[in-house]
């Protein structure tokens, strides 16, 4: 098997824990690494211990830093030699709040972490999946390719959004879940999120009359979880399965088995320069990013509508990019002051 490095930042949370395990049981890792801060509420110590037991070929350790600390001063160690980077690092939403309000707190937290990154494994590909994805990703991106990096390292986690368009479709036709792959584009909030149900077998034979209900089932996801979590979080366990699904799919890529899931990146496909679609991930990272396909006419309509909403959300992200940088440790050409 590939023998790779892996590290979850945020491991100890509420995604970190299952996405940490699951990423365990990946044949391709040799070493996960369960990286959180000393105030976690388990410490990382204990989540890496409890999974150094699987017998699985992965070698488990743990890091966990102050929250004060600046990743890029203390986390060396631990990131350096990454192949991948899973980041359920941050905070999760409330109910009444949309995913938007969380940008001031988690782009902070990202930044931290992405430009230690930057510094001790730029070639690692490093998958965001704090919230809100629609702005932190572009937000990183952009520090990022400004400390002279290659933004396409970079990629938005809605694999989740897959995971749910996938079995709504299952519990309407019947058909077997394995066999059900629906495209979800655009980004990762409300109407954003456009699964494409025209493109999968078994979901375009869903009658017309009733694909614009599904498609608000997918998009309302997310806050049916926040809600019944009654103010305890969001999305976790489904959420540490669809980013270990994403996960594999780079692994294997990188591994030399070119795999397509889709992902939030860096794109020309439309207008938008950051938008998700179809992503084949191969020996370096992001390889192809695909064109959209044919669209029905409601998904036509749903991409011109969302179009304008997204862009407000990626500029939130590049406007917060050009109020911040990476400290200069972390440029890979000379770069005069720390941020
Ligand atoms: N992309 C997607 O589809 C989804 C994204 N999310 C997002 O994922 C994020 C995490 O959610 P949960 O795991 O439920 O939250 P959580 O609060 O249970 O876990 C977050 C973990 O990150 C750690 N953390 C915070 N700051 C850190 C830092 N600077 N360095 C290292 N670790 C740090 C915390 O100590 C905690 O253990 C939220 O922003 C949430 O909105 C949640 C579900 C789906
Ligand atoms: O709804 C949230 O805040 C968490 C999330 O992104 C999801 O579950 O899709």
């Amino acid at each position: 098997m590939a023998g790779f490095k892996v590290c979850v930042v945020g491991g100890a949370g509420g995604i970190g824990q299952p996405l940490s395990m699951l990423m365990a049981m990946d044949p391709n890792v040799a070493e996960l690494c369960v990286y959180d801060l000393t105030i976690a509420m388990i410490p990382a110590d204990g989540v890496a211990a409890d999974l150094s037991h699987l017998n699985k070929a992965a070698k488990v350790k743990a890091y966990a830093f102050d929250k004060d600390a600046r990743a890029a001063d203390v986390a060396g160690e631990c990131l350096t030699g990454c192949d991948l980077v899973l980041v359920p690092a941050g905070v999760p939403r409330k109910p009444g709040q949309d995913r938007a309000a969380l940008l001031d707190i988690n782009a902070g937290i990202a930044k931290n972490i992405v430009e230690a990154c930057a510094k001790f494994c730029p070639e690692a590909v490093i998958a965001l999946i704090v919230n809100p994805v629609n702005s932190v990703v572009p937000a990183m991106c952009e520090l990022w390719k400004k400390a002279g990096h290659d933004p396409c390292k970079i990629v938005g986690v809605t694999t989740l959004d897959c995971v749910r368009a996938e079995k709504f479709v299952h519990e309407i036709t019947g058909a077997p879940v394995g066999d059900i792959s629906i495209p979800v584009i655009g980004g990762h909030a409300g109407t954003t999120i456009l699964p494409l149900f025209s493109q999968d077998k078994a979901a375009s034979t869903i009658p017309a009359a009733d694909v614009p209900e599904l498609d608000k089932k997918v998009q309302n996801a997310g806050t049916v979880v926040v809600a019944a979590k009654a103010g305890k979080g969001s999305a976790t366990l489904s959420m540490g399965f669809a980013g270990a699904r994403l996960g594999s799919a780079v692994l294997a890529g990188l591994a030399g088995t070119p795999t397509t899931e889709c992902a939030y990146v860096a794109s020309n496909v439309t207008e938008l320069p950051y938008f998700a679609s179809k992503v084949t991930f191969g020996e370096k990272g992001v390889e192809t990013v695909h064109p959209l396909g044919d669209l029905s006419p409601h998904e036509q309509g749903r991409l011109e509508a969302l179009t304008p909403v997204l862009k407000e959300e990626i500029d939130a992200g590049i406007e917060y990019a050009s109020r911040n940088q990476f400290c200069a440790s972390a440029a890979a050409a000379p770069y005069p002051v720390c941020g």
